[in-house]
């Protein structure tokens, strides 16, 4: 299948949403706190571009697909808030492989998205909940 629109090829892959490495919330309180999809819209496109400027990380994203990444990024956070999509990117292991990420890089990205979250004005409780659902990725992204 050919990319996206502004997007860059990747290798084939097999899509899957369990890719998306966490199980989805159930009921609609998640997506609520966080806004809807207008939310994590907003949320996934100032993480994502926090990202790419940070004086730490940025490094690691520099020559990357942002436009892909801020499409499955929020593909991924819709799919687990459960707020009506679907995720069809790579798994994490896949996606972050050889890229040398380290448990600091990790925090640093996570305090990035806690303030995204936080200009969203996303109660600290939900917050919270959802990074104990990413925290167990931490595995496939961090080399050791
Ligand atoms: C729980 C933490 C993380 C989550 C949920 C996450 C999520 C994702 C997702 C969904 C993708 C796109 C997969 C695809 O293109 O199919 C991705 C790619 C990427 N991630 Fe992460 N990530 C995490 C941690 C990190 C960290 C700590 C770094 C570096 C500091 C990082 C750097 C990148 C880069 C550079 C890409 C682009 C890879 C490429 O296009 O080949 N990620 N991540």
């Amino acid at each position: 299948a050919p990319a996206p629109q502004g997007e860059e090829a990747v290798a084939p892959y097999r899509v899957d949403p369990a890719n998306a490495g966490a199980k989805p919330f159930s009921g609609d309180r998640m997506a609520r706190q966080f806004g809807g999809q207008p939310g994590i819209r907003r949320i996934v496109d100032s993480f994502v571009t926090s990202n790419f400027a940070d004086p730490h990380i940025g490094e690691i994203f520099k020559n990357q697909d942002a436009v892909r990444l801020r499409r499955v990024i929020f593909e991924q956070f819709c799919y687990i808030l459960n707020a009506g999509c679907t995720y069809t990117g790579r798994d994490m292991r896949t996606a972050h492989t050889n890229m040398g990420v380290q448990q600091a890089d990790m925090n640093r990205l996570v305090e990035n998205l806690q303030r995204a979250m936080a200009t969203e004005r996303v109660p600290f409780a939900a917050q919270n909940r959802f990074l104990a659902k990413l925290a167990p990725m931490r595995s496939a992204v961090v080399q050791r």
